[in-house]
């Protein structure tokens, strides 16, 4: 009987006996199991290659949820989107993977990009989509994968191009989210960060006015790489001064936790003044090639007015030199004074008056840039955006521009350059005809002791005028250059002073008496 009952069940819903099914064993649970998951992965692999991509995203996201459902995983992930919000704004962390990805990667990487990297014949190889990379931090793996989600698959309402959105995807064990949160995505970042400043190809940005049938036309920066060979060591000036200029802009690279603590932004102020042709321009050159920074070459004249100059401002980077040469003929701040001066009453406030509501005669400027907006752009709010940044004006006349706009806090420090001394000689000697000594030295010394000539005249004398010239003959060509330089400035010197000598009074009782007879006697 029991063996019957074993055998058969009752069917619920005739009530008559059926045979029972035999339970299954252990391989047919898992040969079933497997034999349903090769059917899943077949289809899904053919859903993969054929169907189109938006159904293909589709199925995915349920696949990986099926998938989650019937297999929890221990795993985390966490996706770093290229663009943030509604692709408008590219997202930093993205760039920091992307460099810190690319120094993990193996020999084995089947699939890599490749751009040009630091120096113009060199490219840089990063992850391809789709590739994979595994990382070790503090004995934990992690694993990267880079892929995309193709554009026409989103259904962003959004204004922008419905591009492909790039993704890097971070997997690691449940265990190591802590480690996550605390250590391994700052970790990442700041190498990423690193490798990238190291990596790039420094910029040069200029403000240039943008598309002109825009409505609202704007300036903005476009950019070149900045490949100026420049370098403190090709400068010609006094070396205990070059030093000095070196270390103040080392100590300053280095300050972030000093600005941080004292409550300052980070960021100085150079003023580089001197007659023309005597190396401002190559020396923020050697500044940027020194600290490996950004130039912005802020073209005023080209700027509408302050809102626009504050919108340049914020579009800059750190680790970048902003420029304005020749500060004194790029707007009429000078001028903005003198107008002020004239007033003499009140002066204080009828000068913000005038700067803040300039009139007829600042009205022939095209910008509208004033002097306060200038200052704000210097160390207003907005200034301190970004950090590591050095402002830099150079002026050929140091005396027309506004104390205001020059004081120290403002421009921290104001490096003079000059015309050529023999110390600064000798450094171009080397540059230009790589002599360190020769028996004419001692001539051209003496000169340059009486002689007022720029770097760039000493430069163009030294420079070979043929290829076989001799080096000799180049210094003989400084030789009288210095001297004819010395003559002419001798010769104004004359000039001068015979214009500008008073005219001799000769007092009555000096002169001799005949004189003084005869003179009356005509005037009878
Ligand atoms: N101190 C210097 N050391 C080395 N080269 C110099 C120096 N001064 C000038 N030169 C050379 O002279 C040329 C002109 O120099 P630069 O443009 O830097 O002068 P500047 O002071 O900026 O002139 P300006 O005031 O007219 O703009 C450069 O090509 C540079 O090679």
């Amino acid at each position: 009987m029991g063996s019957i009952t074993r055998k058969y069940k009752m069917n619920r819903n005739d009530g008559k006996a059926v045979p029972r099914k035999k339970p299954m064993t252990m391989t047919e649970i898992l040969t079933s199991t497997s034999s349903t998951l090769a059917t899943i992965m077949f289809a899904w692999s053919i859903i993969r290659q054929y169907s189109p991509q938006g159904l293909r995203q589709y199925f995915q996201t349920y696949f990986s949820k099926f998938m989650d459902y019937i297999y929890p995983s221990p795993y985390v992930r966490i996706a770093i989107y290229e663009f943030v919000g509604d692709r408008f704004s590219r997202n930093k962390a993205f760039a920091a993977v992307e460099a810190y990805l690319s120094d993990k990667l193996s020999d084995d990487a089947k699939r890599l990009k490749a751009e040009v990297g630091e120096s113009k014949n060199n490219f840089s190889l990063s992850m391809d989509e789709y590739e994979r990379v595994t990382d070790e931090y503090e004995n934990a793996e992690f694993w990267w994968t880079s892929s995309k989600i193709a554009g026409s698959a989103t259904k962003s309402l959004s204004l922008y191009p419905d591009t492909d959105r790039r993704f890097y995807q971070l997997k690691f064990h449940k265990k190591h989210r802590e480690l996550v949160k605390e250590s391994y995505l700052k970790h990442v970042l700041k190498e990423g960060k690193e490798i990238r400043v190291n990596r790039r190809r420094r910029k040069l940005y200029t403000n240039g006015t943008g598309n002109r049938w825009l409505i609202h036309r704007s300036t903005t920066w476009s950019e070149v790489y900045f490949e100026h060979p420049a370098s403190f060591d090709t400068i010609g000036m006094d070396p205990i001064k070059k030093q000095e200029i070196i270390e103040d802009l080392l100590t300053f690279s280095q300050s972030k936790e000093y600005y941080a603590r004292i409550g300052k932004a980070w960021k100085r102020g150079y003023l580089l003044y001197g007659p023309p042709g005597t190396g401002k321009s190559t020396m923020i050159a050697a500044m940027a090639n020194l600290l490996n920074y950004d130039v912005y070459d802020l073209e005023l004249t080209a700027v509408k007015d302050n809102t626009e100059l504050r919108k340049l401002l914020i579009e800059t980077t750190s680790k970048s030199i902003i420029v304005i040469e020749d500060i004194d003929c790029s707007l009429e701040f000078t001028k903005q004074r003198k107008i002020v001066e004239k007033k003499s009453s009140n002066e204080e406030k009828e000068k913000k008056k005038a700067i803040k509501e300039p009139k007829k005669e600042e009205e022939e400027v095209k910008s509208k840039v004033t002097l306060s907006g200038l200052l704000n752009f210097i160390d207003g709010i907005w200034s301190a955006c970004g950090g590591e940044r050095l402002i830099v004006f150079t002026t050929n006349h140091l005396e027309k521009l506004d104390p205001a706009l020059i004081r120290r806090g403002r421009m921290d420090k104001h490096i003079e350059l000059s015309y050529c001394s023999y110390e600064a000689f000798k450094v171009l000697a080397k540059n230009y005809l790589n002599v360190e000594t020769h028996e004419l030295f001692e001539e051209i010394k003496e000169l340059f002791n009486n002689v007022k000539m720029s770097p760039a005249d000493v430069a163009e004398n030294l420079m070979p005028k043929s290829r076989e010239e001799a080096e000799e003959h180049a210094l003989r060509r400084l030789i009288g250059s210095l001297e004819e330089t010395k003559r002419v400035a001798e010769e104004k010197k004359k000039e001068k002073s015979k214009e500008t000598s008073p005219p001799k009074i000769v007092d009555e009782k000096e002169r001799p008496s005949e004189i003084v007879k005869e003179e009356e006697s005509s005037l009878e």
